[in-house]
């Protein structure tokens, strides 16, 4: 039976490599696939991972209709088998159902790959109609890390430096540049998140034993006393 699996997590846990790994295997053993992005970092109508792997893809644009483009591919005499959606967190919420409903009526497996939450932790439109509508929901394995070592739930946004929760929702790219400054991404756990403790102001607190475990010049070996003799 087709499904509809949003495959999520934090920035950086490797979805788009696994959106790409996906679409390898399947078409691998014979299945005939489309790929969807919207706003890559790498640019417009490309997939790509911080891996290095890419592939060209369909744009997907606020207008577009899965519905009517997979149904006119078919009535084409073109098999659609499959369809792998990255940055699905941009899709809108009819387009999720527009998804939703190629995998009901037209027996269509759809991947899909997304954030869940944007940097005030607020949900995405169209990953909440992911989160509604999917039949699984899957978190990615690889976990990304925050700096403190912890596993990274949350999203930072940091603008010149620091970082914020307000603001536009979109802003694409691991760094941008924008009126408003430098704008660049950071993922945290929760804990650190919610202090607003990036990495850099963590480094800027330091020296602190909670800090940077990764960095030891940051974060010396604690000295352990030598038990006594006969102790
Ligand atoms: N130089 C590298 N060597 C090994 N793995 C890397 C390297 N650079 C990035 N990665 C892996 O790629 C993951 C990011 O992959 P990507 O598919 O672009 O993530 P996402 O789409 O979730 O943002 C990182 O979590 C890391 O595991
Ligand atoms: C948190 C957050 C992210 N974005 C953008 C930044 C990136 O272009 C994508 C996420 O891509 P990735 O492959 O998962 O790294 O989303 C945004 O526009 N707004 C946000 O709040």
């Amino acid at each position: 039976m087709a499904e509809l699996v949003f495959f999520s997590g934090t920035m950086d846990c490797g979805k788009s490599t696994l959106a790409l790994q996906m679409d390898h295997n399947h078409a691998a053993r014979g299945r005939r696939g489309l790929i969807f992005t919207k706003h890559d970092r790498a640019g417009e109508s490309v997939l790509s991972s911080r891996l290095g792997l890419s592939t060209s893809a369909l744009e997907v644009e606020d207008d577009l209709d899965f519905w009517d483009a997979i149904v006119g591919q078919a009535t084409n005499g073109l098999r659609v088998d499959y369809l792998i959606c990255d940055e699905a967190q941009f899709y809108t919420p009819e387009q999720v159902e527009q998804l939703a409903r190629l995998v009901d009526e037209m027996g269509v497996d759809v991947y899909a790959f997304g954030i869940t939450a944007d940097f005030r932790t607020a949900l995405f439109p169209g990953s909440r109609r992911m989160i509604e509508l999917a039949d699984r929901v899957q978190v990615l394995q690889v976990e990304a890390l925050c700096w403190c070592g912890q596993r990274a739930t949350h999203n930072a946004r940091v603008i010149d430096g620091v970082m914020v929760v307000e603001g536009e929702q979109v802003v694409v790219g691991d760094t941008a540049s924008t009126d408003a400054g430098v704008v660049e991404y950071e993922v945290l756990c929760r804990r650190h998140y919610m202090r607003r403790m990036t990495s850099a102001a963590a480094r800027a607190a330091s020296p602190s034993a909670e800090v940077l475990p990764f960095d030891l010049d940051l974060c010396p070996l604690p000295v352990v006393p030598t038990p006594a003799r006969g102790a």
